[in-house]
């Protein structure tokens, strides 16, 4: 008998209606929803079939549950508390299971490995995420407090468990179907079930957010963990390493291409490079249940690149090479903010003309400036030490003036960007934080009213990740999260040396009169 539940869950519509209580039904292994209890006679608003989705408890919001349905559609759902919540995830895992033992009856092995390859693929790269937000709480410790910390935490340990149930699963099934060589033999589900040492593994973000899997040829395992898109790995032609001691990628067992994917062999040195990614996700090796000869080559590197907004653009704010005592080149940063502008028409060009036309003013005073004398003016700070020592700072038009209006829309970008990189789907939330970190105490009340209708016309979430380049595919989608977050840190490092700068000189106090 196949899993039953109902009751009033609450969904996401759109930005006007936002949370709506609509009447559920799981029955049969499909969701379907109802605008009440009295309306079911007249048939569902819409059903999703659970085994087509993944189930992604909220790491923030204790209530609330987002189903991402394979075709990259989502549906947010929020319980009236979390144990409501809680039971409505354990139906849904339940009917997954039903539905998965439903398939094994009818399905043959290699279909079923090739299943929970691609739930091993997504829950890998749901961990690069919370990875990531863990790595920013701990690099920002001060200004996370212990409960986010451990929200963040939590989602990245239950993940784990997920990421590695689906790979026991994986490794009981191909157990089963070949013989393996006794030094070889894969994990089974029970030494998975606790994190092994012998786990040997690591994958990375590269420079432009994509993500890197490495092997490790002085610990191979036979259990490969494949980065798949929709296809699984094949399987190597005879069970041992395809990857030791071999420089040649032609026998890795990655099977990632996709026509618009780039597959790129790299040596770990370019990776350290790779390395300043804001994400990387670590399995790490501590020892191998195979010795690897002393003279291994080095380990082979598979990358795909994928394309983003964030990855095309000319100049980016992470290749600025700072001067000495923390100098931002002018030219350098000026082109990098310029880049930005074309994304506001892509936004929308009526609704962002005004912030195009304040940013673009900026840039153009602090150019001119430049241009006067590019030696004296190399640097942001020789601009405003200039203007501060000359007692210019204050008049109209100064570039110090421009250059603290411009710092606060940057801010508000890398802040908006910072968000939505860490899980925040919600972008007239996220900009509400950005707006307030950067610019509210600035604003009179007439400037604030033109942010609260702003603010009404965001994209949806699914919509601005395309507009940054996405296709819409899980696996693009998370290319462009990871590059945002690249982004965001690059052009965090840059505002908060301008805000140093700001408050050396005491030029960026808002004024009382906005209170
Ligand atoms: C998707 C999120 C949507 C959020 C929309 C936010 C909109 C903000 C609304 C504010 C409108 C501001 C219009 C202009 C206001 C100006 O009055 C103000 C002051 O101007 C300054 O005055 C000085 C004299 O007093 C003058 O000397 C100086 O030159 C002049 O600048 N200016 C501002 O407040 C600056 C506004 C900047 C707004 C930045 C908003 C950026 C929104 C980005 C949203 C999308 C982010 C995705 C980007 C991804 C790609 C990189």
């Amino acid at each position: 008998m196949s899993t039953y539940l109902e009751g009033t869950l609450n969904k996401w519509t759109n930005y006007y209606s936002g949370w709506q209580p609509r009447w559920f039904i799981l029955d049969g292994g499909v969701l379907s929803y109802y605008l009440s209890s009295m309306d079911v006679q007249q048939g569902s608003k819409g059903s999703v079939k659970i085994s087509s989705c993944d189930i992604i408890a909220h790491h923030k919001d204790n209530r609330r549950i987002d189903l991402v349905i394979k075709n990259g559609m989502h549906m947010y759902l929020k319980a009236s508390s979390k144990i409501e919540r809680q039971k409505w995830l354990v139906a849904f895992g339940s009917t997954k299971q039903e539905d998965l033992s439903l398939e094994r009856s009818s399905l043959k092995h290699g279909d079923i490995i090739k299943s929970r390859m691609v739930d091993l693929h997504v829950s890998c790269q749901t961990l690069v995420t919370h990875i990531a937000s863990l790595k920013t709480c701990l690099r920002e410790a001060n200004s996370f407090s212990d409960k986010k910390l451990d929200e963040v935490s939590d989602a990245l340990s239950t993940t784990c468990d997920e990421f590695l149930n689906a790979l026991a699963e994986c490794m009981d099934l191909s157990y089963s179907e070949e013989q393996w060589p006794e030094h070889i033999k894969p994990l089974s589900s029970k030494q998975l079930a606790t994190p092994s040492p012998t786990l040997s593994r690591s994958v990375k973000f590269g420079r432009t957010g994509s993500p890197v899997v490495h092997t490790s040829s002085n610990s191979f395992s036979a259990d490969e963990l494949y980065l798949s898109s929709s296809t699984p790995p094949p399987r190597p032609p005879h069970p041992v390493s395809p990857l030791r001691n071999t420089q040649d990628t032609s026998s890795l067992p990655f099977h990632l291409q996709k026509p618009q994917k780039q597959i790129v062999a790299q040596s770990s040195a370019s990776l350290r490079d790779a390395s300043r990614s804001s994400s990387e996700l670590f399995l790490t090796p501590t020892s191998s249940p195979v010795p690897s000869p002393p003279s291994s080559p080095l380990p082979e590197v598979a990358t795909i690149d994928y394309d983003t907004f964030f990855s095309k653009l000319p100049h980016k704010f992470v290749d600025i090479s700072l001067d000495e005592d923390e100098g931002i080149p002018t030219d350098s940063f000026l082109q990098c903010c310029s880049d930005l502008l074309p994304f506001f028409d892509a936004l929308s060009p009526t609704a962002f003309a005004p912030v195009k036309a304040d940013i673009s003013g900026n840039i153009e005073k602090i150019r001119r400036k430049y241009n006067e004398n590019p030696t004296l003016y190399h640097t942001l700070q020789g601009i405003v030490g200039h203007e501060v020592n000359t007692q210019t700072h204050t008049v109209k038009n100064s570039s110090t003036d421009a250059l603290l209006w411009l710092k606060r829309a940057i801010e508000f970008v890398q802040v908006f960007i910072f968000e939505v990189a860490n899980g925040e789907e919600n972008l007239g939330a996220a900009a509400s934080v950005a707006y307030t970190k950067s610019l509210k105490q600035h604003h009179n009340w007439l400037v604030r009213g033109i942010f609260n209708l702003a603010v009404k016309a965001v994209p949806y979430y699914a919509d601005f990740l395309k507009l940054l380049g996405s296709d819409g595919t899980a696996e693009h989608n998370q290319a462009v999260l990871k590059d945002m977050s690249m982004f965001s840190k690059s052009v965090e490092k840059l505002t908060t040396i301008l805000k140093q700068l700001y408050e050396l000189y005491e030029l960026d106090t808002p004024p009382k009169e906005l209170y």
